[in-house]
């Protein structure tokens, strides 16, 4: 039993280090087990300084996530904590039973985010001006993927190269197309055409155009967007939504470099840049048959990264979007307080880009002041801290999650939807208030 112990330990220490979080566990006195090497470069304390002694003799209580969830019975999930005034962390925290039941300890795991939050402090103090780098297209490139990107494009800008840009809508696709054809100095004009939005029926000759002649004479010949975009871009947003009858055709325009306009006889030399976009998974769809494999491997495919994958571009992208939304409205921008920036950066962003910018401008609109504060923040983006957590006992251990769920919606009908009286009504802290609606999706 001993050696399988030891063993266990080995892998488990081995774990504990390997993980990008720092993981602390007590026992139920708050005696330190454990505190991985993440914990020793976020709080600067040694694992033999800390491990066997009372947690206390290091925090105050009150700060002490692990306490308050041993107290309380219940889990907590991403808690921002300030710890010192240069660290800024979330935690998830959860309390350990034995198999008879009984509180034996608890685990907290924290994820330092102060890397980002300083970023965004520093950008008051000395204003980045790489964003400006293309000029008429600002783009905050401080993720590696995205500069991996960026760098590629413009590289190759001035080659004939067709590019499929691939990633969730609103990550910037058709802006970086537009960065590459300004890059690329090309004397034609930057076309989009969005594949989703014209009926299938009127997809072949609104690129490849139309010759009237093939029918008799009595149609009027029109070019399609290739041959208008000639000597310059032409972008095709959405290709994954084009008939399979087209991607034959475009499939063929690109690896012959020619075209026929339709009814058409002669051969057109296809004289634009081509950039095409997708949300959708086409590896997948040429595995299912919906893509033509032929058309997929004729573009040299890149993946932009969503924005919750891309946190080091938030605290930019923020200030960017702040200010134009703030001069817009003849506002001097606003500042963000580091709880909103953490705020900022745990959210996943499900409308990427868009709606960071949205969230922006309704922050410069509602914002009266010099700051944005949490409580000027939408409630599916708003945090808890564990100044909220502590000022308020957890909600309700002892209930079931859909006794505490209708209970919450209850008091919320009760308050016609106020949710500072809710809180009270409930005996909460409005930070568990929101903390919990946010985990029923109320
Ligand atoms: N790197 C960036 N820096 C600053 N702003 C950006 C950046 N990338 C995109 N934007 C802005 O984000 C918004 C969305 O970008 P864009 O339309 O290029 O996304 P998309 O991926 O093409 O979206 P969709 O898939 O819906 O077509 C635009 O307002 C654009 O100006």
């Amino acid at each position: 039993m001993g050696t399988i112990d030891s063993k266990m330990k080995a892998y488990f220490d081995v774990l504990l280090d390997s993980v990008n979080d720092a993981v602390t566990g007590v026992d139920r006195d708050g005696t330190v087990l454990y505190w991985n090497n993440v914990a020793e470069r976020i709080y600067g304390i040694q694992k033999d300084q800390i491990v066997g002694k009372k947690i206390g003799e290091f925090f105050q209580k009150g700060s002490v996530m692990l306490f308050q969830v041993m107290e309380s019975g219940c889990p907590v999930h991403q808690v921002y904590h300030n710890p010192r005034p240069d660290k800024h962390v979330f935690i998830n925290a959860v309390p350990i039973y034995d198999k008879d039941g009984e509180l034996i300890g608890a685990i907290a795991i924290e994820q330092d985010i102060t890397h980002t939050v300083k970023l965004s402090e520093e950008l008051y103090s000395k204003p980045d001006d790489r964003i400006h780098a293309h000029s008429d297209y600002p783009l905050v490139n401080r993720n590696s993927s995205m500069q991996q990107v960026i760098q590629l494009l413009t590289q190759t800008s001035e080659q004939p190269y067709s590019f499929l840009l691939t990633g969730e809508t609103g990550v910037g696709k058709e802006t970086l197309a537009k960065m590459t054809h300004h890059a690329g100095k090309r004397s034609g004009p930057f076309l989009s055409i969005s594949c989703d939005s014209i009926p299938s029926g009127l997809l072949d000759s609104e690129l490849f155009g139309y010759d009237g002649k093939a029918f008799g004479g009595n149609q009027e010949e029109r070019p399609g967007k290739f041959e208008l975009a000639i000597d310059g871009t032409l972008y095709l947003k959405n290709i994954h939504v084009l008939p399979l009858s087209t991607q034959s055709k475009l499939a063929q325009t690109l690896s012959e470099g020619q075209f026929y306009r339709i009814g058409g006889t002669l051969p057109l030399p296809l004289r634009c840049h081509i950039v095409a976009s997708s949300t959708a998974n086409l590896e997948e769809m040429v595995s299912k048959g919906l893509f033509l494999k032929e058309l997929y491997y004729a573009f040299h495919s890149l993946s932009v990264p969503a924005l919750r994958e891309r946190k080091e571009d938030l605290p930019e992208l923020c200030h960017l979007f702040l200010s134009e939304s703030a001069q817009v409205i003849g506002k001097s921008a606003p500042r963000l307080t580091s709880e909103v920036m953490a705020a900022l950066t745990t959210y996943h962003w499900p409308g990427n880009l868009p709606q960071l910018r949205n969230i922006m401008e309704h922050l410069a609109i509602v914002s009266n002041g010099a700051q944005i504060t949490l409580d000027t923040l939408p409630p599916a983006i708003r945090l808890v801290t564990l100044a909220d957590l502590a000022e308020g006992s957890l909600p309700l251990p002892t209930l079931s999650e859909e006794m505490e769920r209708s209970k919450i919606e209850d008091a919320l009908k009760r308050t016609r939807g106020n949710k500072a009286s809710a809180a009270r009504l409930l005996g909460i802290s409005r930070g568990s208030l929101y903390y919990k609606m946010k985990q029923y999706g109320l």
